[in-house]
């Protein structure tokens, strides 16, 4: 029988749970009922803005009993900004949120029931974190824009001063802003696909202090650019690093796939515990270093070496978590699909004179079944894919050699319990989950899981 609850109608109920996006569940006259911004305890009350047969979409109007975990959002974008939806919680609420968010994606495995999910770790200050930003830009009634985008559209969100990212990116982004105000460099419209400047990346190397800026350009050269590159280096003389990235396709893909450097050097450098990492502009580098060596020992904890293993790194990005694992392993081999990222492993290696690892560009799998062809049997395999998980015949392959142990990191617990479901189905079995936070007021979630082989 269909509802009575009409739409723009005015409630009020308890909200009972939050789902995977931190949004309130509850339930209204038998209604499953979703309300952005809504804990679970609260009194709440709601507007229906959605009505379906089968659930409702409510605004929240007033919190009349907050939880205890509720807390005063620290930035003024917060309701906008599509960035961090846990801002409301408080830091120990929200690590609780993610260690619930692991358990509940393994209560949905069968093979996964005996697997032991710890705590999350956080972070002792969880602000300031990010050494990445990646600002598209527009115009809004013929006056720039740079932000980051609202919740599920390209509508810019402006916000000069960010929580969680390291200040010095708003200075730079402050700067570019300025000069762009009074430059001849167009600013690009993505429904027209004319004018030059998309986006605008900085990253920092946070313990070197070095900067690297890449503007996005629908063309090949920059307007005004010996004077663009002068005046930010002058007012930021960390900055390492500028670059043009062409992207002159019609396309949502943000970096295109030439780089052009236009003031100083290619890379800049970053350290990870003892290491020292050169990263390129189109090369994947964890956002929060602080968190990430947390990750990565976790990771060689979990991998139990003793010195005279062969391990591989699947996914190994620029090489560092293949450079943690070297110190203790006899030989490793990193394999990643993007050249530029095996450019800067192979340097990094070099870099901290570590000689016992190869890189492979390629493909996952076709590079697993070259070290099979080539008889390397790994004792211990390490994976870290992107967040639509590994490839099941990348997991065949694994499986196919036989190694002791992996080690899976994760960011996308989802796609992770899909794959650990089917490594437990075929001979390997995970043991325990270390979830650690390396995105504070944020949903998202990194996972080290330990797995070993059955008939060991
Ligand atoms: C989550 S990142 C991890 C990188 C690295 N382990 C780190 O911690 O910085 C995933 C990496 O997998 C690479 N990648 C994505 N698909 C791939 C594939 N099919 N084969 C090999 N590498 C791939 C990406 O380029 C990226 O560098």
């Amino acid at each position: 029988m269909a509802h009575m609850i009409a739409k723009n109608s005015i409630h009020t109920l308890t909200i009972t749970a939050l789902n995977d996006q931190a949004q309130g569940l509850g339930m209204l006259d038998g209604i499953p009922i979703i309300v952005e911004q809504a804990l679970p305890g609260e009194r709440i009350e709601v507007k229906i803005i959605k009505v379906t047969p089968i659930y409702l979409v409510g605004k929240l109007c007033s919190v009349l009993a907050p939880a205890q975990d509720r807390t005063q959002p620290f930035c003024q974008v917060f309701t906008r900004c599509g960035g961090c939806r846990l801002q409301h919680l408080s830091y120990p609420a929200q690590l609780d949120f993610k260690t619930d968010l692991a358990r509940a994606q393994v209560s949905q495995v069968k093979e996964l029931q005996t697997v032991r999910i710890h705590t999350t770790i956080g972070m002792d200050s969880p602000f300031h974190y990010r050494n990445k930003a990646l600002y598209p830009v527009g115009l809004r009634q013929d006056k720039i824009v740079m932000g980051f985008y609202a919740t599920h559209s390209h509508e810019i969100i402006e916000h000069p001063v960010c929580g969680i990212q390291d200040a010095r990116i708003d200075r730079v982004m402050a700067h570019i802003r300025q000069f762009l105000e009074c430059s001849r460099i167009s600013i690009y419209d993505e429904t027209q696909h004319s004018g030059l400047l998309r986006h605008v990346l900085v990253r920092i190397g946070m313990r070197s202090g070095e900067i690297m800026v890449v503007l996005v350009i629908n063309g090949r050269d920059l307007p005004d650019k010996d004077r663009f590159i002068s005046s930010l280096t002058h007012t930021m003389p960390e900055i390492k690093s500028l670059s043009l990235n062409c992207n002159q396709e019609k396309t949502n893909v943000i970096l295109g796939i030439e780089n052009r450097v236009i003031f100083g050097k290619y890379t800049i450098r970053d350290e990870l515990g003892e290491f020292q990492f050169d990263i390129s502009p189109s090369s994947f580098y964890q956002i929060n270093p602080r968190q990430t060596e947390m990750l990565y020992r976790k990771a060689v904890e979990y991998a139990a070496l003793s010195g005279k293993e062969t391990v591989v790194d699947l996914y190994c990005g620029i090489g560092t978590i293949s450079c943690f694992l070297a110190c203790q392993a006899q030989q490793v081999y990193g394999i990643e699909a993007v050249e530029s990222a095996v450019h800067d492993a192979r340097n990094n290696a070099a870099l901290n004179a570590l000689k016992n690892i190869e890189f492979l560009q390629g493909e996952a799998e076709e590079r697993l079944r070259e070290l099979a062809d080539r008889d390397v049997r790994p004792e211990v395999v390490v994976v870290d894919p992107p967040r639509k998980g590994c490839e099941q015949s990348v997991l065949d392959a694994i499986i196919a050699m036989q190694p002791q142990r992996m080690v899976y990191v994760s960011c996308a617990p989802k796609t992770l319990v899909r794959d650990l479901g089917y490594l437990a189905r075929n001979g390997m079995q995970p043991l325990e989950i270390q979830p650690i936070d390396l995105f504070p007021h944020t949903t998202h979630v990194e996972c080290v899981t330990r797995i070993e082989r059955k008939d060991r």
